[in-house]
């Protein structure tokens, strides 16, 4: 067999469709579905490249970032997955985007786990949760806000650093009739596991508000689905708090797909401080035990305070009927 016969290469087609088919490894990446799309009725290699992109995107929504591929499943209408750029970790809004089916399969460690000069850390060599280790990093409340970090002697193999080893639960994603995609659990996950981190464009708050002015527009005019995520820490004094705004509209992680309840969902968001790290992580774990095939879902905040109109889809019995809105 010559080699015109084996890639299916015509002699016309190494003009200009054959020269396409050898570099569409390098291209095809960055290409969104309807240019993905019209490069497919090119010619039948370029159909066929494009189909299995096509479906290494559906199988896994990270891109072979996290620990086990994430995928997509839609029995609703015919989006085969939602296209967006993964990063396992916060980004700033400059950063360059990855191409999808990048990733290697290894969680890569968060660029923002990075040490401050001065900062405090611990000096032990493993941090065990269950051996009753002294570690003065760990807190002793359920669910753990402290973690070791770039300041500690101990390496990512410590026992304090749940949430520095990417996502270690199977999850899928799901289209739902009334919400769009949705983030469900693809196995049985116990109480006070760590679901996910929320990752997106760390943002000042004033962009943050311009971001969502231009969202609310966007939302209003047709299907956007918005995932601008603002968490407010009150400090002890009670006169200020911090505000972490990250924007996982075009660049994040699948916490982008988890829906709002009313009732408070499933899950907890918690602020998580590693040792001696810049910034602080936005975590979701889970506040009970979750069956699989079972939605993820918290409460986006309090809708009597701030709401879009929105309709609320969350079918819990608290169900206020409303969509509370990012009260930026
Ligand atoms: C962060 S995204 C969640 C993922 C989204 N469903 C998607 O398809 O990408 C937030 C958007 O999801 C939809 N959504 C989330 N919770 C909902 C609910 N309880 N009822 C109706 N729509 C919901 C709204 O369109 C909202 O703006």
């Amino acid at each position: 067999m010559d080699k015109q016969q084996r890639t299916g290469e015509s002699e016309k087609d190494d003009d200009g469709a054959g020269i396409l088919c050898r570099f569409a490894h390098l291209l095809f990446p960055y290409l969104e579905p309807a240019g993905l799309a019209s490069v497919s009725a090119t010619c039948k290699v370029l159909h066929v490249v494009s189909k299995a992109i096509t479906s290494s995107r559906i199988s896994d929504a990270s891109r072979c970032l996290e620990n086990y591929p994430i995928p997509f499943f839609n029995s609703v209408d015919s989006e085969l997955y939602a296209n967006f750029i993964y990063s396992p970790a916060q980004t700033l809004p400059t950063s360059p985007s990855i191409p999808w089916g990048g990733g290697s399969g290894r969680v890569k460690p968060d660029p923002f786990l990075v040490r401050v000069e001065g900062a405090y850390g611990c000096d032990c060599e493993s941090c065990d949760l269950d051996s009753g280790s002294n570690c003065a990093c760990m807190d002793f409340s359920e669910l753990p806000t402290r973690e070791c970090g770039p300041s500690c002697g101990c390496g990512l193999e410590c026992g304090n650093r749940l949430t520095q080893k990417g996502i270690s639960v199977k999850l899928k994603v799901v289209k739902d009739r009334r919400k769009g995609w949705s983030l469900c659990a693809a196995e049985f996950i116990p109480k006070g596991k760590f679901i996910c981190q929320y990752t997106g464009e760390l943002l000042t708050t004033e962009e943050a508000r311009n971001r969502q002015r231009l969202y609310d527009k966007l939302s209003k005019s047709g299907h956007f689905s918005p995932a601008l995520l603002v968490v407010k820490e009150h400090l002890p004094s009670g006169n200020a708090c911090i505000r972490i705004n990250i924007d996982a509209t075009r660049i994040g992680n699948i916490a982008r797909f988890i829906n709002h309840s009313c009732d408070g969902g499933n899950l907890s968001t918690l602020i998580v401080r590693s040792s001696g790290a810049l910034l602080p992580r936005v975590c979701f774990f889970s506040s009970r035990v979750i069956l699989e095939n079972e939605e993820l879902a918290f409460s986006y905040g309090d809708t009597t305070v701030n709401s879009t109109g929105s309709q609320c889809f969350c079918s819990s019995a608290c169900c206020s009927g409303i969509l509370p809105a990012e009260n930026t």
